[in-house]
């Protein structure tokens, strides 16, 4: 199934028709600037358009009072007298007499979307729209939003399709109190914003926008609000929220739809946000999302005001959305002090609501920024002022990676009588092999020296990895005798003659070689049941379960709270994701995992099977095809002694890897 992208240009043809400094930044060349960009790179023919409409009456209705729908409704006869004077009685917005049109529009757009997903018409889709909406509210317009676009969204996907849960990610760099409000008692729908702060100091300095503000009655919990109290965050700080706080929370949620508030002011350049994450960030937060609800996600646009950054991130947005793979996180830094603080702050006060924060740390003690500056009257804000404002030191970053989609989507070794998958290459070392590499294999490798059908598979696999360096296989599959042998030769070849990191992945007990941790250019993650004395070290990290992998919420919890994180921080140029036998993993955990390791190593993900689990080939190839991996139940709380566990080991690791850490430094 494809991927949506609704544009119209009506909804250019409104603007600010006076001065006002807070509400220049909002242009209709945004949108233009944005879609041209979809069109120049051939993303836009790409998906599938759909055409916007009027949201209607009824449906504005789902989110806002009558009076204010009626009041708005006279504006496209107002003189500019009137137009600036109904104007004032809202903040940091602006009305125009097309404005209403173009409003309607861009509900009925986001509605559109939620049609075409819901109806399995697309997978997925992103909708360009503008005026944005996250921050209007029941009976207000406010920051450059009319209607609540996403809120109506919402309501609508409940009201028609019977959604029974929705899941709002909000990673505009602004609070979206306009959604919060409208579902902060409501559990069915879980709102998580991340916003700049600046303890309040920042636009719309509102208390209810901080951490501890965490929803009401029924619906305590599902809303989850992440302060930024200072700017310049980078792609590290966000990825760790996401794999410390959203995720682990959002997959205990389980929601039946997804539904983005996609602002791009928290991208670099972006004279609002300040921020310093780079485009190609918002393809791994969108990628991150897509196993969520069996890959139904409806993206809507919210801010972005520099216009190449905004350009790009959408690039990378729908073409994530498109299955292409994602490009290598670039060297994360690991996340700041005052990020490390919010982490703490948010996991510590989620931690009543949500079996996966349940161990968090206690709130921050000592430390002197989450302490709420009250802001005394007058004191300075800190966005942008007026006319004087300072010209921003203009910020550069490098264009975003290419992202080549390699010819072959995912190459299979299989034994003859293993029927290849819909969409995948059988993939066999046909050519003579070298007789050196063959000697080496087999004195290696091979037990009895004249297995020559072992000899082909691993020779096979040795040019699949090779393949795969060169970018003409994306990912590949393999059905092999002894999973450890096959692995232990992969990473031989891939570290010495590729030299390149490996990320291994081992789901399931059994001996991992050590040797192949020694040489620092292999990550080994193991997650199983078995209590070894050997401790974990640097690059061999044994995540122990009480019940194994059949443990669904504790391996959830591991694969967020530490193997996402290791393999940001480690950067692999190859997965190989290894099923021991018996690992007793369900299939469609298996797909989520198989899905989600492609966010590294530009989806070169190598996953190797006993032969006797051929029947895991088609629906392991299924997540290596891109297709979304079936939605996990509801999780239930992980054994405790488990979550400890993992506590324990992440303590002891975090100081070797930086992103796996969740507090802030103890300061004295
Ligand atoms: C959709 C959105 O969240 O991007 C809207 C942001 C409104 C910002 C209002 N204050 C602007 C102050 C100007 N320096
Ligand atoms: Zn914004």
């Amino acid at each position: 199934m494809g991927t949506a992208l609704i544009y119209d240009d009506e909804m250019t043809k409104y603007k600010l028709l006076w001065v006002d400094p807070a509400c220049k930044i909002e242009v209709p060349e945004r949108l233009t600037v944005s879609h041209e960009a979809l069109v120049r790179t051939g993303l836009a023919d790409r998906c599938v358009s759909v055409p916007v409409r009027e949201a209607t009456d009824a449906e504005i209705l789902l989110a806002h009072s009558e009076e204010y729908l009626e009041a708005v409704k006279k504006t496209p006869y107002m003189s500019l007298e009137d137009l600036m004077e109904f104007t004032r009685q809202y903040g940091d917005v602006y009305f125009h007499p097309n404005i209403y049109h173009c409003a309607k529009l861009a509900a009925g757009a986001a509605l559109q979307l939620v049609d075409s997903v819901m109806t399995g018409k697309v997978r997925n889709g992103m909708t360009l729209v503008r005026p944005p909406g996250h921050h209007s509210m029941r009976s207000a317009a406010n920051g450059f939003c009319v209607f609540n676009n996403v809120a109506i969204a919402a309501r609508y996907a409940k009201q028609k399709y019977g959604v029974q849960r929705v899941l709002i990610v909000d990673w505009d760099i602004h609070h979206g109190q306009g959604v919060q409000y409208c579902f902060e008692d409501d559990p069915s729908v879980l709102y998580f914003s991340w916003h700049r702060y600046e303890h309040q100091k920042f636009w719309p300095h509102l208390r209810n926008s901080d951490y501890d503000i965490v929803g009401k009655e029924k619906g305590a919990g599902f809303n989850i609000n992440v302060p930024w109290n200072k700017v310049g965050m980078e792609n590290g700080d966000y990825l760790s929220v996401f794999c410390h706080v959203l995720l682990p929370v959002a997959y205990e949620f389980c929601p039946d739809l997804v539904l983005v508030c996609a602002g791009f002011d928290s991208a670099i350049g972006d004279p609002e946000g300040e921020m310093c994450a780079t485009p190609d960030v918002f393809a791994h937060l969108t990628h991150l999302l897509m196993n969520l609800a069996g890959g139904k996600l409806c993206a809507v646009l919210e801010g972005g005001y520099n216009l190449t950054s905004l350009a790009q991130s959408v690039c990378q947005t729908v073409q994530t959305l498109l299955g292409d793979p994602v490009p290598r996180p670039a060297s994360l830094n690991s996340p700041c002090i005052s990020a490390l603080e919010s982490l703490q702050c948010v996991r510590s006060a989620h931690k009543a609501y949500w079996s996966c924060l349940k161990h968090a740390a206690d709130l921050p003690t000592s430390t002197i920024s989450t302490k709420r500056i009250k802001l005394r009257e007058g004191e300075e804000t800190t966005e942008k002022g007026g006319e004087e404002e300072k010209d921003a030191e203009e910020k550069v970053w490098p264009e975003p990676p290419k992202r080549v989609t390699p010819p072959v989507c995912a190459a299979l070794v299989l034994p003859d009588d293993v029927a290849c998958p819909e969409g995948c290459e059988r993939f066999s070392f046909s050519e003579d092999l070298d007789p050196l590499l063959a000697s080496k294999l087999r004195e290696s490798f091979l037990r009895d020296a004249d297995d020559s059908t072992a000899l082909i598979t691993i020779s096979s696999l040795i040019a699949l990895t090779e393949k795969m360096e060169k970018n003409e296989i994306c990912s590949g599959l393999a059905l092999v005798r002894d999973v450890t042998k096959a692995m232990t030769s992969i990473v031989q070849h891939v570290t010495t003659v590729l030299s390149n990191r490996v990320l291994v992945v081992c789901v399931g007990d059994g001996n991992v070689p050590s040797h192949i941790t020694e040489d620092r250019e292999t990550l080994v993650v193991q997650m199983g049941s078995a209590q070894t004395d050997e401790q974990s070290c640097k690059y061999y990290i044994r995540v122990c379960l009480k019940k194994g992998c059949s443990d669904t919420s504790g391996f959830v919890q591991a694969v967020f709270g530490l193997l996402l994180p290791l393999g940001y921080e480690y950067d692999p140029s190859l997965v190989v994701l290894v099923r021991m036998p018996d690992s007793g993993v369900s299939d469609s955990l298996w797909q989520q995992l198989t899905g989600l390791l492609q966010s590294f190593a530009l989806g070169h993900t190598l996953v190797l099977l006993q032969e006797e689990e051929k029947a895991l080939v088609g629906l392991t190839a299924s997540s290596l095809l891109g297709n979304p991996a079936p939605s996990l139940k509801q999780l239930q709380a992980p054994l405790t002694e488990d979550v400890e566990a993992l506590e324990r080991l992440r303590h002891r690791l975090q100081a070797d890897w930086k992103l796996l850490q969740t507090t802030a430094p103890q300061t004295q």
